[in-house]
């Protein structure tokens, strides 16, 4: 059989994971994936890693596939002009869904968004189920420590409170968009588990902080005459980035060597 040439991936962000997920294409991790280089928002800090620096033209015109790392604000900016130049998108900032005109602009092609499973599992599962009415709520409780949670909105009080819990308290119990709009760092989750489901407006999100959490917990619940659905996963958080699960750079790797060398996937 003839070889198939690499795909080649430009990354849009080189922060946690996307730093994680360029040391694994260059280590291949994904086979039949390279790095192209990164889009970043300081200049010099792809070049500063050995990683060529490039705009979002050259990134769309270069690479194959593009994988968004950056957060909800540049999925929702930047996304959509990939995928209107014809470009393959994979996203992790999943949050940049919940708006349905950026929805529309990510999904309607002609490029082909693909959505990382990042932190959560069961999406598979939960999307087959919500068929024919299948499904008719669902839950998510996430669980993370207080300083993972801090927001730029918060007042110099409610950040206070925040670091000064002792005990597990829940800080919002909402809908998906209420969700992403406060906590656009740590509950993409919630969206993508609005995304499998089509659950948009019966999906309760609540956000647990936890002074003692030893990992990132998500919680999923879900039911309707399909059946009683229950997925827990208890991520170790990234060192580096407490807000964010070290399995989701493994995800991205995994969504990125499926696409590479299709066969094998569960789909
Ligand atoms: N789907 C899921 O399960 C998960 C999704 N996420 C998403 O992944 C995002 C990234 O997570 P981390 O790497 O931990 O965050 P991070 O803050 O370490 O990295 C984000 C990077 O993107 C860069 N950036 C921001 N705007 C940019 C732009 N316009 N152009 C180029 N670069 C830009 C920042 O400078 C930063 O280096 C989170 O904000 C969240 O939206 C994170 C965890 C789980
Ligand atoms: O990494 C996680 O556990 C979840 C997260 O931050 C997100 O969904 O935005």
């Amino acid at each position: 059989m003839p070889q198939q040439p690499p795909i080649r991936v430009a990354l849009l962000g080189l922060g946690a994971i996307g730093a994680r997920v360029a040391d694994g294409l260059r280590n291949g991790a994904a086979p039949g994936a390279v790095l192209a280089g990164a889009v970043v928002r300081t200049p010099g800090a792809a070049t500063a890693r050995g990683i060529a620096e490039l705009d979002l033209d050259d990134a769309i015109a270069s690479s194959g596939l593009v994988v968004e790392c950056a957060g909800v604000p540049a999925a929702r900016e930047l996304g959509p002009r990939v995928i209107a130049a014809g470009r393959d998108l994979l996203l992790v900032s999943i949050g940049a869904l919940a708006d349905p005109a950026d929805r529309a602009r990510l999904l309607d092609g002609p490029g082909v968004c693909r959505l990382s499973s990042g932190a959560i599992g069961g999406l598979d599962l939960l999307r087959a189920a919500t068929r024919d009415g299948g499904l008719a709520r669902a839950s998510l409780t996430t669980t993370k420590r207080p300083a993972a949670l801090v927001q730029p909105w918060m007042t110099e009080t409610e950040r206070a409170a925040l670091l000064g819990l002792t005990e597990p308290t829940r800080i919002l119990t909402g809908t998906v968009q209420d969700a992403i709009a406060r906590f656009p760092s740590s509950l993409n989750v919630a969206v993508a588990l609005a995304a499998a489901t089509g659950l948009w407006h019966e999906t309760e999100v609540r956000l647990v902080a936890d002074p003692r959490a030893p990992r990132t917990e998500h919680v999923i619940e879900a039911s309707g005459p399909a059946g009683e659905y229950r997925f827990a996963a208890a991520n170790a958080p990234l060192p580096e980035r407490p807000a964010s699960s070290g399995i989701v750079s493994q995800a991205v790797l995994c969504g990125i060597a499926d696409l590479a060398r299709p066969g094998g996937a569960f789909v």
